[in-house]
C-alpha cells in the first residue's frame, strides 16, 4: 500500500470507529521469528477475516503445505508475491482489526535488515511496538536495532512477545533471561514501559487463549495486553499548532487554511501568529466538512480563517500567540541513514518536515551511534541502517518542535534531490543558537557597484569533465582571450586549489563533496567581486554541480561540459594517472572506480575528443557572451 492510499484508508477506517479505543501498533521483529503467523493468527481469532479469504487461506495452506494440513497463518500476511518468493516482508502494510474492546491499526513492519527505512515509517504513527524475538534465538542484532529505531521515534511501550516457546519445550528459564535481557535493552533506550509474554503464535499459545503448556505464567494473554494497555503520547503541553497542508481560495470572498492540528486547541476569535512569517491575526472561523466549530483541537482536520487578509502558504505554521514554536535554521538531530548510498556531509538534499519541504545540507556528523551499545562512534560517513547525531543546516529557518515535544513538528525525512529517495529519516533535537547568531554584513560597495566600475558582467563558467578531458587547456585558451578583450577574470582549477585552500582533502566521495561546496562558495565570492569566474574542476557528482548553481543568479551560471570519452582520456594520460589507477596503484580515480555523473542540462556541451581547443574556447566565449550581443 502507497503511504497515501494507506492514509486514506486509516481515515476512512478512523471515521467508522470513531467511538471505539484505537491502539496504533507496529509489529518487529526477524525475518524468521514468526510475526506474519502471528498476525495472522490474531486476525483468525478476533474474527475479523471475511469468509472468501478464509477459504482462500485454507486453499493456499493446502498448496505450500509448510504446516501439515493446518491454516498457515503467514500466508495471510505475507499477501505480496514478491515477498512470498523472497521469504520477506517488503513494505509496510497497514492492517485492522478489532474485539469489542478496541480497535487497532497495525503497521506490519518489515523483518529483512535492508529494509529498517519501512519499519521506521511504521513506527512514526505507532504508539507501541510488539517486538518479536524467536526463543530459540533470543536477542539479536535486529532486535536492538528495531528497539533503537521504536525508542527514536518515540514509543514508549513495548510488548516483548517471545514467540515458538513450544519449540524450547516451554521453559520457563528460556523467557526469564529473553525478559531479564531485554529489560536491560530497554532501560539503556529509555523505553519507559516492557510487557514480556511467551506465547506460541503457530500453536496459538497465549495469543488470544490461555495456554495449559505456559501455567507458569500468569500475566495477561497477547490480545488482552493489547485490549487494555494505557498508553500515552508525548506530554501536549503544547500550545496550538497547525501545519497549513493548503491554502483553500475556491473565490474572491474565501480564504483558508487547512491542515490537520498537530497539538493544542484554538477557539474562534483566539490571536494566532503565522511561522516563520510573524503575521498576527485571530481565528474568524473554523469550518469543517461537517459545519463549522467552536473549539479545534489535536488531531482535527480543518479549515481556519482569519479576521485578517494575510500572507501565508503551505508549510508554514499557525500557532497560537502564547507560546508559539521556535524558529530556527540550523539543528542539532538524530538521523537513521536508509540508503545504499552513503550520507555524504555538505551535499544538499531536500528535508520535508510536517507540509514543509527546503534545502538541507547535514554539515557535520557528530558521531555515529553504535545500536548494540549504544557508544558514539567517531564517523565520517553514515551507511545503510546507521544512525548518527548530526548537524544539519537549512536553507530557510522554520518553525520546529523538538521530536519529544510534537513528532508532527520534529520528525523529518531527506530526500535525494537527483532519485526522489527517501534517504534518511530524522528527529530535530534542538536548535542550535548559532542559527540567531550570525547575520549578514551589510555593505555599502557592492557587487552591482563592482561589476560597474569593470564594465562587465559577472559570471562562472563551470567545466566539467574526466581528468584529461581537456577542462585546463580550454579554459586556459578561454581566460586568455577574454583577458586580450578586456575583461577581469579568474580561473580556479582543481590541481591549484588541491595544493592550497583544499590541501587537506582527498579523492573519497565526501571530501570530493567538500572540495566542490568550497570552490563553489570561493567563485561566488568571485563574481561578488566583480569577476568572471573560470572554474575547472571534475566535479563528477550531479549533486554538487546543482548546489554550485544554486549559489548564482539564473543566467550567471553556465555549466561546460568538456565531454572527451574515457578511453580517449585514457589514451592521453598525460599525468600517467590512469595507468596508475588501471594498476590499481591510485584508489577511487574517477571513471575507473569512482563515478562521473554527466551532466544531463549543461549550457554547453563541447564535444572535446575531435575537436581542436581553440574551436571549443570559442564556443564557450560565445556561449558567455550571447546575451551582450
Ligand atoms: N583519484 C583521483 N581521481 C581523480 N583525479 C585525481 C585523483 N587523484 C589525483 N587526481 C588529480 O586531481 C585532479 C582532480 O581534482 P578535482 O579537484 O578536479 O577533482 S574533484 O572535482 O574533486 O573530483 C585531476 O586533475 P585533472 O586531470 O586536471 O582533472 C588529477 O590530476
Ligand atoms: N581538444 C583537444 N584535442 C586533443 N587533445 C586535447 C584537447 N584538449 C586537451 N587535450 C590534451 O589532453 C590532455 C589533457 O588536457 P587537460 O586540459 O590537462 O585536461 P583536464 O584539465 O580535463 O585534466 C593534455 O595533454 C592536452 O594537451
Amino acid at each position: 500500500m502507497t503511504t497515501d492510499t494507506a492514509k486514506a484508508a486509516i481515515d476512512a477506517y478512523l471515521r467508522q470507529h470513531e467511538t471505539k479505543g484505537l491502539l496504533r501498533l507496529i509489529t518487529c521483529g526477524s525475518v524468521d521469528d514468526g510475526k506474519s503467523t502471528l498476525l495472522g493468527r490474531l486476525l483468525y481469532d478476533t474474527k475479523l477475516l471475511f469468509d472468501d479469504q478464509l477459504t482462500a487461506l485454507e486453499g493456499d495452506s493446502r498448496r505450500h503445505g509448510t504446516q501439515n494440513g493446518e491454516l498457515d497463518f503467514a500466508l495471510l500476511v505475507d499477501g505480496l508475491a514478491a515477498e512470498r518468493e523472497q521469504g520477506i516482508t517488503i513494505d509496510v502494510a497497514y492492517r485492522f482489526f478489532g474485539t469489542e474492546k478496541r480497535k487497532f491499526i497495525v503497521a506490519d513492519c518489515p523483518g529483512h535488515e535492508q529494509y529498517t527505512r519501512n519499519m521506521a515509517t511504521g513506527a512514526s504513527t505507532a504508539d507501541l511496538a510488539v517486538v518479536l524475538v524467536d526463543a530459540r534465538k533470543g536477542l539479536l542484532m535486529q532486535t536492538r536495532r528495531h528497539s533503537y529505531i521504536c525508542a527514536l521515534l518515540g514509543i514508549r511501550h513495548v510488548l516483548l512477545a517471545v514467540n515458538k516457546m513450544d519449540l524450547v519445550g516451554y521453559d520457563p528459564a528460556v523467557f526469564a533471561e529473553i525478559e531479564a535481557g531485554y529489560a536491560e535493552l530497554a532501560a539503556q533506550l529509555g523505553i519507559a514501559q516492557v510487557t514480556a509474554i511467551p506465547v506460541s503464535a503457530l500453536k496459538g499459545d497465549n495469543v488470544s487463549t490461555r495456554s495449559t503448556a505456559l501455567d507458569w505464567y500468569d500475566g495477561p494473554t497477547l490480545l488482552e495486553h493489547l485490549e487494555t494497555v494505557a498508553v500515552s503520547r508525548a506530554a501536549q503541553t503544547l500550545g496550538f499548532r497547525l501545519p497549513v497542508q493548503w491554502v483553500c481560495r475556491p473565490d474572491q470572498n474565501f480564504r483558508g487554511y487547512a491542515g490537520q492540528v498537530a497539538a493544542g486547541a484554538i477557539r474562534t476569535g483566539d490571536e494566532v501568529v503565522a511561522l516563520p512569517g510573524g503575521a498576527r491575526s485571530r481565528i474568524a472561523r473554523i469550518v469543517t466538512a461537517d459545519g463549522d466549530l467552536d473549539v479545534a483541537q489535536a488531531g482535527d482536520a480543518v479549515t481556519l480563517t482569519l479576521e485578517d487578509e494575510r500572507d501565508i502558504s503551505r508549510g508554514d505554521v499557525i500557532a497560537g500567540t502564547a507560546s508559539p514554536p521556535q524558529v530556527a535554521d540550523q539543528f542539532a538531530a538524530h538521523l537513521l541513514w536508509m540508503n545504499d548510498h552513503a550520507l555524504l556531509p555538505g551535499r544538499p538534499y531536500w528535508l520535508k518536515i510536517g507540509t514543509r519541504t527546503v534545502s538541507a545540507q547535514v554539515t557535520e556528523i557528530k558521531h555515529k551511534i553504535d545500536v548494540n551499545t549504544q557508544d558514539a562512534l567517531a564517523a565520517k560517513r553514515l551507511e545503510l541502517n546507521e544512525v548518527g547525531v548530526v548537524n544539519v543546516s537549512l536553507d530557510h529557518a522554520i518553525p520546529f518542535e523538538a521530536y519529544a515535544d510534537c513528532h508532527e513538528l520534529g520528525g523529518f525525512i531527506l530526500i535525494d534531490r537527483q532519485s526522489n529517495a527517501t534517504v534518511a529519516a530524522g528527529t530535530l533535537d534542538f536548535a542550535l543558537r548559532r542559527a540567531d547568531n550570525i547575520h549578514w554584513q551589510h555593505v555599502d560597495v557592492d557587487r552591482e557597484a563592482r561589476a560597474r566600475i569593470k564594465g562587465q558582467h559577472p559570471a562562472c563558467l563551470w567545466f566539467t569533465g574526466l581528468s584529461g578531458s581537456g577542462k585546463s587547456t580550454v579554459a586556459n585558451l578561454v581566460e586568455k582571450r577574454l583577458h586580450a578583450m578586456g575583461y577581469h577574470t579568474y580561473m580556479l582549477d582543481g590541481d591549484n586549489v588541491r595544493h592550497g585552500l583544499n590541501r587537506d582533502l582527498g579523492f573519497t566521495d565526501e571530501d570530493r563533496v567538500e572540495n566542490i561546496r568550497r570552490v563553489a562558495e570561493v567563485a561566488r565570492l568571485m563574481t561578488d567581486a566583480g569577476l568572471i569566474v573560470l572554474v575547472s574542476f571534475i566535479s563528477p557528482f550531479r549533486s554538487e554541480r546543482q548546489m554550485a548553481r544554486a549559489l548564482f543568479a539564473e543566467g550567471d551560471f553556465h555549466e561546460v561540459f568538456v565531454d572527451t570519452p574515457l578511453a580517449i582520456c585514457e589514451q592521453r594520460d598525460p599525468k600517467g594517472l590512469y595507468a596508475k589507477a588501471r594498476a590499481g596503484a591510485l584508489k577511487n580515480f574517477t571513471g575507473i572506480d569512482s563515478p562521473y555523473e554527466a551532466p544531463e542540462h549543461a549550457e554547453l556541451h563541447l564535444h572535446a575528443a575531435d575537436t581542436a581547443p581553440d574551436v571549443l574556447a570559442q564556443q564557450v566565449i560565445e556561449e558567455l557572451l550571447k546575451d551582450e550581443a
